[in-house]
């Protein structure tokens, strides 16, 4: 069955409480959009077995879905925490730039801090993201590790008691998807016995978690494209708080989009949906979820680490500044990125390759810093797209 038949396709009037964000312009009804499962946090918690059905297919066939937070205690703690988390972004955006880049770590050899605008290698060709990001690290807040140096305006005792909140919500509901993958993979007895994925990703093990905070300006008409370079995400689970589109799925040959309600796409949104590529529509009180690389590698395949990528806002809402919330959830720092499941380690790989979570990730998270760095940094990308996570 085609995916796009399942997921009810969001559009404008099919729910107030879900369309638009406060003083923000609407996501246009002309341009394409992603057919996201929408999974409900409150049914998989209480383990609605058609709910969790849904989510294992949305795992295995995009490895992207929606998930309403709303109607249950966790969800709704964690939409009000990552809603005062956009306003504590702002601050920190606000600083000078000549005070934001006294937390660029990449000399140190850390991901963790600040990347200045145009910072990043989004192709193969040396292009620059037109994008700033700050990366709390999990270690940090938890006090798993010693403390970065930070700004006075994310040091304060309430910012790190929301941090922390944050990180601790966040990473239960991605404990919540990883719990159903372990119930759902064929796991070799042995990782089984070791309690399958869930100690791979203990919270108060060193790990490379954190939050990031995007910040991305409108950016010229004319020149209008790529603000974060297609990537896959190099950890286990991502949680994405969108506000304005922008954000672009590519889908596998066997998925259509939704197509747009009506006609008027502007020539540089005909040319960013081109081969596949499609908006996901951000919608209230949901969190985008998606699966990263190293859920690839445990599940040899069986789940996909989607192609995604972020280019200017669609229509009117490319207009105002773009700013994203994201949670990564990584494996331990110590975890070997290897096949779980019993049929050895074929897919998702370099065969032979033993590398942990950290090495993974610095390569990963630090090539994309370096010119002649894109390629090196690869991760899932073409795997993804060719065994399209659909491995039985
Ligand atoms: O800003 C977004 O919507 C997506 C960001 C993203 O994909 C990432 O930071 O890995
Ligand atoms: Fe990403």
């Amino acid at each position: 069955m085609p995916h796009s038949a399942h997921s009810s396709s969001p559009s404008p009037s099919q729910d107030s409480q879900e369309e638009g964000f406060a003083s923000l312009p609407p996501f246009p009804s002309t341009v394409p959009t992603a057919p996201l499962f929408r999974i409900s946090l409150a049914k998989l918690t209480s383990q609605d077995e058609a709910e969790q059905e849904r989510c294992w297919q949305a795992c295995r066939e995009l490895g992207f879905f929606y998930l309403d937070l709303r109607g249950c205690t966790p969800g709704c703690a964690l939409l009000s925490d990552a809603d005062a988390l956009f306003e504590l972004m702002r601050v920190f955006y606000a600083l000078p730039v000549g005070e934001k880049v006294k937390y660029d770590f990449k000399k140190e050899g850390s991901y963790f801090g600040y990347k200045g605008y145009g910072e990043g290698i989004v192709d193969a060709s040396g292009g620059r993201d037109r994008n700033e990001f700050y990366n709390v690290s999990k270690d940090d807040v938890l006090g798993v590790s010693a403390r970065l140096p930070a700004p006075a305006c994310l040091s304060g005792r309430k910012e790190r008691a929301l941090c922390k909140a944050f990180i601790e919500e966040s990473h239960a509901v991605c404990s919540t998807v990883m719990e159903l993958l372990s119930t759902r993979l064929p796991l070799r007895e042995e990782a089984r016995n070791q309690g399958a994925l869930g100690p791979l990703h203990r919270l108060q093990a060193p790990s490379g978690d954190q939050i990031r905070f995007v910040r991305a300006p409108p950016q010229e008409k004319r020149s209008q494209g790529v603000a974060l370079g297609e990537h896959t995400d190099f950890g286990s689970v991502t949680l994405l708080f969108n506000r304005l589109g922008g954000l672009q799925v590519r889908l596998p040959p066997s998925m259509d989009p939704v197509a747009p309600a009506t006609d008027g796409m502007s020539e540089t949104e005909q040319t960013l949906c081109q081969d596949g590529w499609c908006y996901v529509r951000p919608l209230r009180g949901h969190a985008i979820v998606n699966l990263g690389d190293a859920l690839v590698k445990f599940s040899n395949g069986r789940v996909r680490s989607n192609i995604h990528r972020v280019v200017a806002p669609p229509g009117r809402q490319g207009e105002e500044e773009r700013w994203s919330l994201v949670y990564f959830c990584r494996p331990g720092d110590e975890v070997v990125l290897r096949s779980l499941v019993g049929d050895g380690d074929a897919a998702g790989g370099e065969e032979g390759e033993d590398v942990t979570a950290k090495e993974w990730i610095l390569r990963r998270a630090l090539g994309r810093r370096e010119v002649g760095g894109w390629e090196k940094s690869g991760g899932t990308e073409e795997g993804s797209m060719r065994a399209g996570g659909m491995r039985g």
